[in-house]
């Protein structure tokens, strides 16, 4: 279990201001659990509401355009997401690389955003059902990552990573614990090699794809899993606290 877990609830393309009596009562029980941070990233049209609602976690968006500002209908750049209240920003998770056909030269870009808005950035990576029966899950998840990890020395503060198996996202699978660990500690590998034994071991990795309140224990307890980027579990406090009981240890303070 990582020293502070770090557990981030994505509501992805759910919720109204009805739901902003959970976004509080995740907050009020979070501020009980000093152990784990915790983080919600609503969508747009949320953060300013959840940002003013809360006191204790952070609040972070589901993405942002590369540009500052210009004609650019329907986008949002990383400065208007600071400006609501983000303090971070998904990029590159697997929905927007297929709903949107998303690539690394644009997920750069999007980062190069990201840091110079002052934000940082939660880095999606992970492989298909077809590519990990292929036996080539390793090579293709660190290919994505090489290639947008950015190159800068602060790192450790800017960036987080989440392996996400796109198999295991809101399909109730979870990958193997054994497959999860060797995942995590390639990454950890490459992060080492990247930018150093120091910094490359501070940068947290997330695990995210079904993670719920009954096997978030098993999950957190692997080498190298910093904490979990949560989906469906996310949208109700009573589930999201349960995972972040869980990542507690089940001890409050
Ligand atoms: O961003 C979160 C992940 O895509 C996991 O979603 P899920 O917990 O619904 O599987």
């Amino acid at each position: 279990m990582a020293e502070r877990p770090y557990i981030v609830g994505n509501w992805k393309m759910n919720g109204t201001r009805a739901m902003l009596p959970e976004a509080r009562a995740i907050d009020r029980a979070s501020q009980r659990v000093m152990k784990v941070e915790v983080a919600l990233a609503p969508p747009y049209t949320l953060i300013h509401a959840v940002h003013r609602e809360v006191e204790q976690i952070g609040v972070g968006a589901q993405d942002c355009h590369p540009g500052e500002d210009g004609a650019h209908t329907g986008d949002i750049s990383a400065n208007m997401v600071a400006d609501a209240g983000a303090k971070f920003v998904i990029l590159g998770h697997s929905e927007r690389r297929q709903d949107h056909g998303e690539d690394s030269a644009l997920l750069s870009a999007k980062l190069d955003a990201a840091l110079n808005a002052g934000i940082r950035a939660i880095l999606c990576c992970g492989e298909t059902l077809t590519t990990r029966e292929s036996g080539n899950a390793e090579a293709f998840v660190l290919g994505q990552l090489r290639e947008i990890l950015p190159d800068i020395d602060n790192a450790a503060d800017s960036v987080t990573v989440a392996y996400e198996p796109i198999w295991a996202i809101g399909t109730g699978r979870t990958a193997e614990t054994g497959d999860i660990e060797a995942m995590h500690g390639s990454i950890r590998r490459l992060l080492n090699d990247t930018y150093g034994e120091e910094t490359g071991s501070q940068i947290r990795i997330l695990y995210g794809g079904s993670v719920k309140p009954d096997n978030a224990r098993d999950i957190l307890e692997l080498e190298n899993v910093d904490g979990a980027l949560v989906g469906g579990a996310s949208l109700t406090a009573e589930s999201f606290l349960g995972i972040v009981l869980a990542a507690a240890g089940d001890n409050a303070d």
